[in-house]
C-alpha cells in the first residue's frame, strides 16, 4: 500500500449495546480531541453523533454517524454505530470500513448479553477491539467490574483483559491505575487525569490484575513467558509492545473503563486506540484487498441528502482521490469531510482517510473503485427481512414519487427491501422491526414529502378441493350468424399438497379436436385464479374426458368459456378448503432464552416446535426450529426481542400449505370478501 503508512488516518467504530453511550462517547473522544468547544448530550439532542431529526425524536442513534479529528497528533474518524438491532446492517458497514472497534458496554453484567452481536462480527471478522465498560461513575459500579468482565467472556472468543483497574473512594471510582505503566491518577473534570500516589488500599487488587493481564500477553510471547516463570520483571516498553501487537493481530481484548457523560478514563482510551489500532495498510491486508500501486477508494454507507444530492461515504484504502477525477468511469463532484451534519470541502482525499465522495450516481455500498475499474471485493450479505408493511399513497399521482423514494432508501440500507406482490397488488415494504420501518416512513414524509398509509400485508392463502367430480361445461351461442360452440366433460380430483396443477385429455375418437386442448386447459388456468373463497386454487388434477363441438361455430374462445363453466359446476361438489402458508422458522436465542422462545412458537395459532439444538460457531447459544402460519408471523421479532433483551432473531422461509378450516378459515374467506367489495 502506498502513502507514509506512519501518518495515515485511522478508523475506529464504536458499536456494542442499545443506549449503552456510543453516541455520549463519541461525543466525549471529540471533546477530549479538541474539535468540540462544548460538549452536547443526547438529552438535549444536540451531540455530533445524533443529528438527524430521527435520531433526536427518539434518543437513539439511527445510522452510523460519522465524525473526523485529531487527537494528539494523529488522525482519525470515529464511527458512532447504532446499538438498536433494528439498525445493524449500519454497524456492519461501518465495521467493514473500520480498523479498530470500541465496544462500549455497560457495568450491570445482567446486560453483557447485549453485546454478543456486536463481539460475534467482530470474531467471526477478526476485527481488532477493545472493550470500554462506560457509566462507572454511577455509585457501586467498580464492585460490579468483575462480573461484568466474566460475563462479557462468556460471549467473547477472545480474551478479555482488564488494563486498568479502580481507585474508589467510598463507592464512587475517582481514578484508576493503568496496568501497563503501574501509574495511578485522579480523574479530572474535563482535563487529563492527575499522576499521583499509587494508594496503598489498591496495591493488591493491582497486582493481582497486572499478574492476570501479564500471564494473557505471555500466551502470545514466548519471551514474556519465560520472564514470568523466572520472576523476572518485564520492562515497559516489552509489556506496551506486547499489548499493541496483540489488540492489532485480533488476539486478545483490553477492557477500559470509565463515563462518557463525566468524561473520565475516554482519554486513556483514545490514547490506546492511538498506540494500538492497526493503520490502513494492514487493515487492507486483513480485508483482503489486492494489491497494486493505483488509488483504491470504497463505498460504506450510501446517503441521499436534500439539497445536496447522492453521497458515498467511503474509505481510502490506498493512493489519493482528486476532487474532479474519475474512479471506474465516475466522476467524483465534490470530496466532503465529515463531521456529524457538517460537511467540509476538501480537494482531495489521501489513504486512511474517511469521505463523502459526490454525485457518483452509478456506484453502490460495498463496491471498490480504481481509477480505472471496480474491483470485487467480499462483503457481508444484507439482513434477512424480519417484519413487513403493505404502503400505498394517499394522494393521486404520488405512486411514482413513492417508488423512487422506496428505490433511494433501499440503495441507503440494504436491510430495507421492496417487494411489489402480483398476487396482491401490494407494494411491501420490509424491514428489521417496527422502529426501523417507521423510520423509514419519517423519512418519506420529512425527505421526500410522501404522506403514506400502511396496514400489515396480506396472506397468500389458497384454495384447493377436497373431493372428485365429474362435471360438464357448455358453451353454445348461436343465435344467428357466426355463433359460440363448446361443450366439455371434466374429472377433476384432488391432489396431495405441493402438487400443484396437473392436466390431462383423455379424448377418445376426436370428440374434442386437438387444436382445442390447449384453449380447454388455458380456460380451466385463468377459472383457478380466483377459486369459490376467493383464493387461487392449488393442487387438483383436471381431465378432459369427454365433449362435443361444431365445424363451424367451435372456436378457442368458446372451448376456454366451456371449461371456465365446468370449472364453476364444479366448485361446490368439490369441496374447496382455504389453504394456508406456513412458515419454517429458525429462532437463536441464548440457551438460557430457549424455553422463552419455544413458547413464543406453542402460544401461536398452529406454532409448532419441531426441536432446538446447539447453534453452529455460537457458544451458548441454541437454534429453535418451528413451523409457524405466515398469518401468525407478523409480530414474532416484536416478541422476540422482548424477550430475549433484544438479542433473539429468526430466518424463515415458507415451508408449505396447510388447510384451514372453521371459524379461523371463515374470518379469513369474510375478510377478504369485505376487501374486496371495498376495494
Ligand atoms: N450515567 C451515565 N449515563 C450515560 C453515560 N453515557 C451515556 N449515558 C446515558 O445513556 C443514555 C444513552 O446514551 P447514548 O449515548 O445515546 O447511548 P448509545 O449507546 O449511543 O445509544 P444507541 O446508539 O441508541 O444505542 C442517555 O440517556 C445518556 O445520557 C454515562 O457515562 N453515565
Amino acid at each position: 500500500m502506498s502513502g507514509n503508512s506512519q501518518s495515515t488516518p485511522r478508523v475506529a467504530a464504536i458499536v456494542g449495546p442499545y443506549l449503552s453511550g456510543k453516541t455520549s462517547l463519541m461525543e466525549s473522544l471529540l471533546f477530549a480531541a479538541g474539535a468540540l468547544p462544548r460538549k452536547g448530550s443526547v438529552k438535549e439532542g444536540n451531540t455530533v453523533g445524533d443529528a438527524s431529526m430521527e435520531a433526536k425524536a427518539r434518543q437513539m442513534s439511527v445510522e452510523a454517524s460519522l465524525a473526523s479529528c485529531e487527537f494528539q497528533g494523529e488522525a482519525w474518524t470515529l464511527i458512532d454505530c447504532p446499538g438498536s438491532v433494528e439498525f445493524r446492517q449500519e454497524t456492519v458497514h461501518a465495521l467493514m470500513a473500520a480498523d479498530i472497534a470500541v465496544v462500549v458496554c455497560d457495568p450491570d453484567p445482567a446486560r453483557a448479553l447485549m453485546a454478543a452481536p456486536a463481539l460475534k462480527f467482530l470474531d467471526d471478522h477478526q476485527i481488532p477491539h477493545v472493550v470500554f465498560i462506560n457509566k462507572m461513575e454511577a455509585p457501586g459500579s467498580a464492585s460490579k467490574l468483575k462480573d461484568a468482565l466474566n460475563a462479557l467472556q462468556i460471549i467473547s472468543e477472545r480474551p478479555l483483559v482488564l488494563v486498568e483497574v479502580p481507585i474508589r473512594e467510598g463507592d464512587q471510582v475517582t481514578g484508576y491505575v493503568d496496568l501497563i505503566s503501574e501509574h495511578a491518577y485522579r480523574y479530572e473534570a474535563d482535563k487529563d487525569a492527575d499522576l499521583l500516589q499509587m494508594p496503598e488500599s489498591v496495591l493488591p487488587e493491582e497486582r493481582e490484575a497486572r499478574q492476570q493481564m501479564l500471564e494473557k500477553l505471555a500466551d502470545f510471547d514466548d519471551h514474556l513467558m519465560e520472564e514470568l516463570l523466572s520472576d523476572m520483571v518485564p520492562t515497559l516498553e516489552e509489556v506496551a509492545e506486547d499489548m499493541a501487537k496483540d489488540v492489532r493481530d485480533d488476539l486478545l481484548v483490553p477492557v477500559f473503563f470509565g463515563s462518557a457523560d463525566k468524561d473520565t478514563g475516554v482519554r486513556r482510551l483514545f490514547q490506546a486506540l492511538c498506540e494500538e489500532a492497526p493503520r490502513v495498510d494492514a487493515t487492507a491486508r486483513r480485508l483482503g484487498l489486492p494489491e497494486g500501486k493505483d488509488a483504491l477508494v470504497q463505498v460504506f454507507k450510501t446517503v441521499h441528502a436534500q439539497h445536496v444530492g447522492k453521497l458515498s461515504i467511503s474509505r481510502v484504502w490506498r493512493g489519493e482521490v482528486v476532487d474532479g477525477t474519475s474512479l471506474a468511469g465516475n466522476r467524483v463532484s465534490g470530496i466532503n469531510r465529515l463531521f456529524g451534519a457538517q460537511q467540509i470541502k476538501q480537494q482531495k482525499a489521501s489513504a486512511g482517510e474517511v469521505v463523502a465522495l459526490g454525485r457518483m450516481d452509478e456506484v453502490k455500498t460495498s463496491e471498490a473503485l480504481t481509477p480505472s475499474a471496480k474491483v470485487e471485493l467480499a462483503w457481508p450479505e444484507p439482513l434477512q427481512p424480519m417484519l413487513a408493511l403493505s404502503l400505498h399513497t394517499t394522494k393521486s399521482g404520488d405512486d411514482v414519487k413513492l417508488s423512487l423514494a422506496l428505490q433511494k432508501l433501499c440503495e441507503e440500507d440494504a436491510s430495507l427491501q421492496v417487494e411489489q406482490n402480483a398476487e396482491t397488488q401490494e407494494r411491501i415494504l420490509w424491514g428489521q422491526g417496527e422502529v426501523h420501518l417507521k423510520c423509514a416512513l419519517d423519512r418519506l414524509k420529512s425527505r421526500f414529502g410522501l404522506d403514506v398509509q400502511q396496514h400489515p400485508p396480506l396472506v397468500p392463502y389458497r384454495e384447493t378441493f377436497t373431493k372428485a367430480a365429474k362435471v360438464h361445461g357448455r358453451h353454445k351461442h348461436q343465435t344467428g350468424g357466426h355463433g359460440q360452440f363448446g361443450d366439455v366433460w371434466l374429472e377433476i380430483k384432488p391432489l396431495p399438497r405441493g402438487t400443484g396443477f396437473q392436466f390431462e385429455e383423455r379424448i377418445v375418437g376426436g370428440v374434442v379436436p386437438k387444436n382445442f386442448f390447449g384453449a380447454v386447459e388455458h380456460g380451466v388456468v385463468e377459472w383457478m385464479k380466483r377459486g369459490p373463497l376467493g383464493f387461487p386454487v392449488v393442487d387438483i388434477h383436471v381431465a378432459l374426458v369427454d365433449g362435443s363441438y361444431h365445424t363451424v361455430d367451435s372456436s378457442d374462445m368458446a372451448f376456454k368459456t366451456a371449461a371456465r363453466i365446468g370449472m364453476t359446476e364444479a366448485a361446490p361438489v368439490c369441496h374447496p378448503v382455504l389453504l394456508e402458508p406456513i412458515s419454517e422458522v429458525h429462532i437463536s436465542v441464548p440457551s438460557e432464552f430457549t424455553p422463552k422462545a419455544q413458547r413464543l412458537v406453542t402460544g401461536r395459532r398452529g406454532g409448532q416446535v419441531l426441536g432446538f439444538d446447539a447453534k453452529p460457531g455460537w457458544n451458548g447459544w441454541d437454534v429453535v426450529s418451528a413451523y409457524i402460519p405466515q398469518a401468525e408471523m407478523s409480530d414474532v421479532i416484536v416478541e422476540l426481542r422482548s424477550l430475549t433483551m433484544g438479542v433473539g432473531s429468526f430466518t424463515w422461509a415458507f415451508h408449505h400449505l396447510q388447510e384451514l378450516v372453521g371459524r379461523d378459515a371463515d374470518k379469513v374467506v369474510e375478510a377478504r370478501k369485505q376487501a374486496k367489495a371495498t376495494a
